[in-house]
């Protein structure tokens, strides 16, 4: 059933695992999740980035937001695990008032690159309306991580875990994405992975909602290493250890965003089957190559992070 992103992200939080939400851009890598938070019994958390919903609506944005909703509806509504659709890094007003308009269950307001006193007044703009239309609301607190010559970016970019308290009682944000020094794509830190364990503690301790975990993929070695042996080149690709992920939950990391490791998996499976298969050209089989990874990875990950078995 089609739910409000916040239904699914309470009940996460008083019982301390993580939804992971899946990035789609299109149809495949939907049917793909889908069918893995099926056999999986979790709830599922759909999110689109504005880059999507243009893709989606061909330049259109009204007609991308509807897209995925009549897309996801199509499909939520007649299977009994709790679906949510998000607006992703939600950074322009028309995209934002697309995604209401259209059904979505949550979206994203990003004003995190603005002064905090800028962030706060837009973000609560977008609380008022997106309250008013049944519409749950995630906002960022920091800036995530630039990689800089394996030093996270200097602590100002960090969440100030203060002033996330008082950003939450004056936003009325039901869901708050704190920077802890992840980074999104495949590149995310040169030396090793560092995350600042005891901010996000102490955000959780002071804020009670909620929280959001940005640049959160793996970049499993394992998909890495297939795409490269058909061609990819991804040298130093570098993702949020398992382990270290797991220690966000256990400090309050309720939604996991997940885009890359699904974008390499899709990638190795599709060059591995146009290696093998040269005579291939429909497309059903050649995309259906990478939809099969994409649904190995997102089981791996509800398996992983507790929300296996949720629904
Ligand atoms: O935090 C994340 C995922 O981070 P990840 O890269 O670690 O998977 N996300 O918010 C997903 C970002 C999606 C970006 O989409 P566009 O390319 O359309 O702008
Ligand atoms: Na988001
Ligand atoms: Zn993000």
């Amino acid at each position: 059933m089609y739910v409000n992103t916040k239904d699914i992200l309470e009940k996460a939080s008083k019982e301390y695992y993580a939804v992971p939400a899946f990035n789609i851009n299109n149809m495949e890598f939907f049917h793909a999740i889908l069918e893995g938070a099926l056999e999986k019994r979790a709830p599922l958390i759909i999110e689109t980035s504005e880059g999507a919903i243009k893709y989606a609506g061909n330049g259109d944005i009204f007609k991308g937001a509807r897209y995925f909703v009549e897309l996801v509806r199509l499909f939520a509504d007649s299977v009994d695990i709790p679906i949510a659709l998000h607006l992703d890094h939600g950074k322009h007003f028309e995209y934002i008032i697309a995604a209401i308009k259209a059904g979505y269950s949550s979206v994203m307001i990003d004003a995190s690159e603005k002064p905090f006193e800028e962030n706060l007044k837009e973000t609560k703009e977008i609380v008022k309306i997106a309250h008013a239309a049944g519409v749950s609301v995630e906002a960022e607190l920091g800036q995530l991580a630039g990689v800089e010559d394996n030093v996270v970016a200097a602590e100002s970019v960090l969440v100030d875990p203060e002033q996330a308290k008082i950003f939450v009682e004056e936003t009325g944000v039901d869901f708050l994405a704190p920077a802890i020094g992840t980074s999104h794509g495949a590149f995310k830190f040169k030396g090793e992975a560092k995350l600042d364990f005891e901010r996000l503690k102490k955000v959780k301790e002071l804020t009670k909602i909620p929280l959001v975990l940005h640049g959160a993929s793996s970049v499993l070695p394992e998909y890495v290493k297939m795409a490269e042996e058909y061609g990819a080149d991804l040298g130093g690709a570098k993702g949020v250890p398992e382990d270290q992920l797991k220690k966000c939950v256990e400090l309050g990391i309720n939604k996991v965003n997940t885009d890359t490791d699904l974008r390499i998996a899709f990638i190795a499976g599709l060059r591995k089957f146009l290696k093998e298969n040269p005579k291939e050209f429909d497309p059903r089989h050649y995309l259906g190559a990478g939809k099969k990874l994409v649904k190995e990875v997102v089981m791996n990950r509800l398996e992983f992070l507790g929300a296996a078995g949720k629904a």
